[in-house]
């Protein structure tokens, strides 16, 4: 299993991302205990947790999904908790949120679902324009030939592919992906891996990927953070993470079977 060449493009003087003293509960129930967070430009961050420890939390208050309890969110240099909805909408914009289950529109093909995001936000745009947007990106995922296929005549991992494409049509700055390999077969999975690499690239993205796959993370990450109890415990890259004596670090690796 090969580990990331760190993208020699990240910016560590401009950060994306800032959280300070994170905290969020439900009920009694502490799920962020304080949590720090820098994402810089250019930069794969992969946020590592067991299931329940609020990884898809923190994506969802990053998004304005859901209220911090205490802390601060800064994201594009906007204070999250500050914002008004419209404000609040125009940052989600530069936000791509790319979910579990690709959150496709089975009733409509890949073109359409992929001018939907355009009809809506890029009111602008030309019908030639949407349409040399929409093959740009559909080429960008490697599946311009399904460009009239509905999503059920697509694979697991070609919908995952569709999802990120309508995801990158609004050109974010920021990429939130939610466990991009779950369900997938290891094969795809690599496939995925690479696809998340080159989007970085092509579309100089900074990334947030949440993910309990070390193999995913180890190929993606510049950097992985590790959530336990609460609180960010480990942080460098995916060697320097699992150094660790911490019975729950190793715990962790040895239930994910890696070579
Ligand atoms: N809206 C909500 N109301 C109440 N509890 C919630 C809510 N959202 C999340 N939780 C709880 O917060 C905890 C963390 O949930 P979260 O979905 O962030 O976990 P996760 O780390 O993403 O897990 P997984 O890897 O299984 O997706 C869980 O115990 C969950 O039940």
């Amino acid at each position: 299993m090969e580990a990331k060449r760190i993208n020699p493009n990240i910016d560590r003087s401009e950060k994306v991302i800032t959280i300070r003293g994170l905290k969020k509960a439900f009920d009694d129930f502490e799920v962020l205990r304080g949590v720090d967070l820098d994402l810089y430009k250019g930069e794969n961050l992969v946020v590592l947790g067991r299931s329940g420890t609020g990884k898809s939390v923190l994506i969802k208050i990053i998004s304005g999904l859901l209220q911090a309890d205490e802390g601060t969110v800064n994201v594009l240099g906007k204070e999250v908790s500050g914002l008004k909805p419209r404000e609040m909408d125009a940052l989600r914009l530069k936000i791509g949120f790319s979910f579990q289950n690709s959150a496709l529109y089975d009733s409509m093909t890949v073109r359409e679902n992929l001018e939907f995001p355009l009809e809506r936000h890029a009111k602008h745009m030309t019908v030639a324009e949407r349409e040399d947007t929409i093959q740009y990106v559909l080429e960008a995922v490697g599946l311009l030939q399904a460009i009239n296929q509905m999503p059920s005549e697509l694979s697991g991992g070609q919908r995952k592919r569709i999802g990120i494409a309508r995801t990158l049509i609004l050109k974010p700055d920021i990429m939130l992906y939610d466990e991009p390999t779950a369900g997938l077969d290891p094969i795809t999975c690599i496939e995925i891996n690479s696809l998340i690499n080159e989007v970085q690239e092509k579309f100089n993205t900074s990334s947030i990927i949440i993910t309990h796959d070390l193999t995913c993370a180890r190929a993606v990450g510049d950097r992985i953070v590790m959530l336990l109890d609460g609180q960010f415990q480990r942080e460098g890259t995916f060697d320097e993470v699992f150094e660790s004596n911490d019975e729950r670090v190793q715990s962790f690796y040895n239930y994910n079977f890696i070579d």
